[in-house]
């Protein structure tokens, strides 16, 4: 028999590598089950991405997930299967069928989105990450702050913002050679966005204090997706994480929420003012609400996220918008002309004189197709009983999404679909009467699509008309801007632009 010394003796490898080649053969059988036996195995797809998460979490953390998607579909065609669990279409009709209201809560295509809890966040209790259920009662009480009427009440706050960003521009153009106006929106952007839902915006454009946290704060997605990215291939990790560096990094990131949420508790605490900000309008709503009515931190939590989703957003449209049209000089010159016609003097561009310009309403959209600000995926699980999407059959609890970017650069839904050519939108030109434009949904479509896209178009008009009306812009850039890494949202380099005073 042997003693309990010798016993004390053995190695610890020899515990270690059993359980080790275990947990290889593990995987080992598990990538062979997903490329032969899975449901999916007949979905055409890279097997790599087929057998483990692993090629789909490399893409993600490194940035490359909607460039990678749209390669993917190039090479297979409308529907491929991304990763063991997932599939990623790009037709039009796959958009209603996942997106799309149903009339059963048993047949809706839930989020795929429990990942993005993992971190501490401040949009954990906001629509975004919310339950069927859930999100359609936060919804409801929120849909009134952004009516028509409400953003009639909010154009002058808009026109002030706007027209001082003009000044700025004026001086900065005076003494600077080129002015990186990604970071000009950005700040202009954010103004926006917190006097709409606050009622005063953090004069970042007057005040260079928040100036270098508003950079910073674009990279809270980064932090999300990579925190998610992590949970996805190895879950135990996640609680390594939390004791790391890179963990306390990640928090410090999402962190920079913080001064919002502050600024949201103030308000809060000082109740609705009669301005028609979207944050007053919130907590009338809510005390309207005859059924369920939102919890305190549900309006925390909505609040935050408006700035969050309405600041990168409309940044990365006026940044890849003011790019395409210095790369396009005769688009340049036919958005000049329309601008520069429409109005003898810019004070006199409202909301709904600019919503008239038909040739400015296509240049965003085609800027918005080529550049979606989201360009990844939204995905969402295919409910009990299986669906048909495309034409295919799906099981059950597969994550479905259609990639808003290889949707809108397929040759499948659109002619020269790499081309900047706003004219396809006026639906005038015979070349491009083919062109499938209901599959470019790039504030996505159903119940869950963009609340804000409205105010967000309205900002986009305003601002790009009145540079054009002041501004000729130059670019001389030598490397291709719009080539960036994604996080859920592009990271966005800085854009260097000439702005020579016409006026
Ligand atoms: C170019 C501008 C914008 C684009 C392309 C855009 C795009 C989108 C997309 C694709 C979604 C759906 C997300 C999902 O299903 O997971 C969304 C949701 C949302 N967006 Fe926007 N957005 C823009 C501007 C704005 C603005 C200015 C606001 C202002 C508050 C805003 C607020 C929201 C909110 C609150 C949601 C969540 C809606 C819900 O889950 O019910 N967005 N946006």
């Amino acid at each position: 028999m042997q003693s309990v010394a010798s016993m004390t003796e053995i190695p610890w490898t020899y515990y270690v590598y059993p359980i080790v080649a275990l947990i290889f053969l593990y995987h080992v059988a598990k990538a062979i089950y997903n490329v032969t036996w899975h449901p999916l195995a007949r979905f055409p797809g890279p097997r790599s991405f087929a057998a483990s998460q692993f090629p789909y979490a490399y893409c993600h953390a490194s940035g490359q997930l909607a460039t990678t998607f749209h390669s993917l579909h190039q090479k297979y065609g409308p529907v491929v299967r991304t990763a063991p669990n997932e599939l990623s279409f790009i037709e039009a009709d796959a958009l209603r069928t996942i997106y799309a209201e149903r009339r059963k809560a048993c047949s809706v295509f839930g989020k795929n989105y429990d990942t993005f809890n993992e971190t501490r966040n401040q949009i954990s209790n906001s629509v975004f990450l919310a339950g069927h259920g859930d999100h359609a009662r936060m919804r409801k009480i929120i849909n009134p702050a952004f009516s028509d009427r409400a953003l009639r009440d909010q154009e002058p706050h808009i026109q002030y913002l706007v027209q001082k960003l003009i000044t700025r521009l004026e001086e900065q153009a005076k003494t600077n050679g080129e002015i990186d106006l990604n970071q000009w929106y950005n700040y202009t952007a954010f103004d926006v966005i917190a006097d709409t839902t606050f009622g005063e915006p953090f004069n970042t454009l007057e005040d260079p204090k928040y100036q270098p946290w508003i950079n910073l704060i674009g990279k809270t997605w980064k932090a999300i997706v990579l925190a998610s990215t992590m949970k996805s291939i190895a879950p135990p990790v996640t609680l390594l994480r939390k004791l790391l560096p890179t963990g306390l990094i990640l928090q410090k990131e999402v962190d920079k929420f913080d001064l919002i949420l502050n600024r949201v508790k103030e308000k809060i605490a000082h109740g609705p003012t009669e301005k028609a900000d979207l944050l007053s309008l919130v907590i009338k709503s809510n005390a309207n609400s005859a059924k369920e009515k939102m919890a305190e931190s549900e309006i925390i939590s909505n609040a935050t996220l408006f700035v969050a989703a309405g600041t990168e957003t409309v940044t990365t449209l006026l940044s890849s918008l003011t790019y395409l049209l210095t790369r396009h000089e005769r688009v340049m010159s036919k958005l000049i002309r329309e601008v520069r016609d429409a109005f003898l003097d810019d004070c006199a561009m409202t909301f709904q004189k600019l919503a008239q310009l038909d040739y400015l309403s296509a240049c965003i959209q085609e800027a918005l197709r080529l550049f979606p600000p989201i360009p990844e995926g939204l995905p969402r699980l295919v409910p009990p009983g299986g669906e048909r999407i495309s034409g295919y059959w799906v099981p059950a609890g597969t994550a479905v999404q259609v990639s808003i970017l290889a949707a809108t650069l397929s040759p499948t839904n659109f002619k020269d679909p790499e081309s900047f050519i706003p004219e396809r939108w006026l639906k005038s030109d015979p070349r491009f009467a083919a062109d499938k434009l209901e599959a470019c949904q790039p504030f996505s479509v159903g119940p869950r699509n963009c609340v804000g896209q409205n105010i967000g178009l309205m900002e986009m008009r305003l601002v790009m008309a009145k540079i054009l009306w002041r501004f000729d812009l130059r670019c001389h850039l030598q490397e291709e801007w719009m080539d960036q890494p994604s996080y859920l949202l592009w990271e966005k380099k800085p854009l260097p632009i000439e702005l020579i005073p016409v006026r």
